[in-house]
């Protein structure tokens, strides 16, 4: 099975690639902010250890978390965002871990993960290929502060800030999907990224058959970290 890690920084285009993907490629995609969504439900020990972490004050009445409240926390103070990634990220890593094993007992092929904080949580090392989207930290701001009205320009600053830099990105990704101008110009980019992967269905049938060659992929992974990347124009 081949797994591509997608990633890039906050608002850079992920959302926007995967469902692309998921609706006009009819391929799996497993988000990692949807899973994140899920392990921190009412009732989950991950929402318990947030609330011996962070307090009372991160919940809503309802008992649910309340997501505004601990992004102010957490997004303004390194060392608490720190805390919380260490309680959540197992959570995640093992809810997407068992929905990786359960496309490759269905025999699936390829499997995307969306995964914002792919390089900084090491989830690469799971991946065969990754790709990052870059965007300027302009079109980027521009973005983010249109899609969340609600938060301050200083709150969109501070979560921009909170992540590894497109540049940092681009140096460990195989791939680079420039978002930079209009989505049905980054859709192109991703048909021609489709079709770059495609060849190595190869391997993914030979992964199917024999474990092995699945391992000497996620080996192959490493090594092609040190190779030239490629940029998808
Ligand atoms: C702090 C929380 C409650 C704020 O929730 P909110 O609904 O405002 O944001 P949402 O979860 O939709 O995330 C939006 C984007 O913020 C960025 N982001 C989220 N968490 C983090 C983090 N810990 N560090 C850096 N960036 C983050 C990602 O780019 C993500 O796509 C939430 O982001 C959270 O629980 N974060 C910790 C889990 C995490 O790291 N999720 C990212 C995927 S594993
Ligand atoms: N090429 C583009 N042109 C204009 N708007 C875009 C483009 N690409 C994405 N957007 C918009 O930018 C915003 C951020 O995109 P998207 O949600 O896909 O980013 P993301 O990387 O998934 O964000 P997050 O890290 O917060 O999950 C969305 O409102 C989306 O519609």
């Amino acid at each position: 099975m081949l797994i591509i890690g997608l990633t890039g920084t906050i608002a850079s285009g992920k959302s926007t690639v995967s469902n692309y993907i998921k609706k006009q490629h009819n391929l799996p995609v497993i988000d990692a902010d949807v899973v994140a969504h899920r392990v921190v439900e009412p009732g989950t020990p991950c929402l318990k250890k947030i609330v011996r972490e962070f307090g009372t004050e991160v919940l809503k009445n309802d008992g649910s978390l309340n997501r505004p409240a601990l992004g102010r926390i957490i997004f303004g103070d390194e060392q608490k965002r720190l805390r919380l990634n260490s309680i959540v990220h197992p959570a995640v890593r093992k809810e997407m871990l068992k929905e990786l094993w359960r496309y490759y007992i269905r025999g699936t092929g390829i499997v995307f993960l969306d995964v914002p904080l792919l390089f900084e949580a090491r989830m690469h090392l799971l991946c065969t290929t990754t790709v990052t989207i870059v965007c300027s930290p302009m079109n980027v701001k521009r973005r983010l502060m249109a899609r969340n009205p609600e938060l301050s320009e200083k709150e969109v600053e501070q979560r921009i800030h909170s992540q590894m830099s497109s540049q940092e990105k681009t140096q460990l990704t195989d791939f680079v999907l420039e978002n930079e101008s209009d989505v049905l110009s980054l859709y192109a980019r991703v048909d021609r990224l489709l079709f770059r992967l495609h060849p190595s269905t190869f391997g993914t049938f030979l992964a199917l058959l024999c474990p092995f060659v699945q391992l000497f992929l996620v080996v192959y992974s490493f090594v092609r970290q040190y190779c030239k990347k490629e940029r998808i124009y």
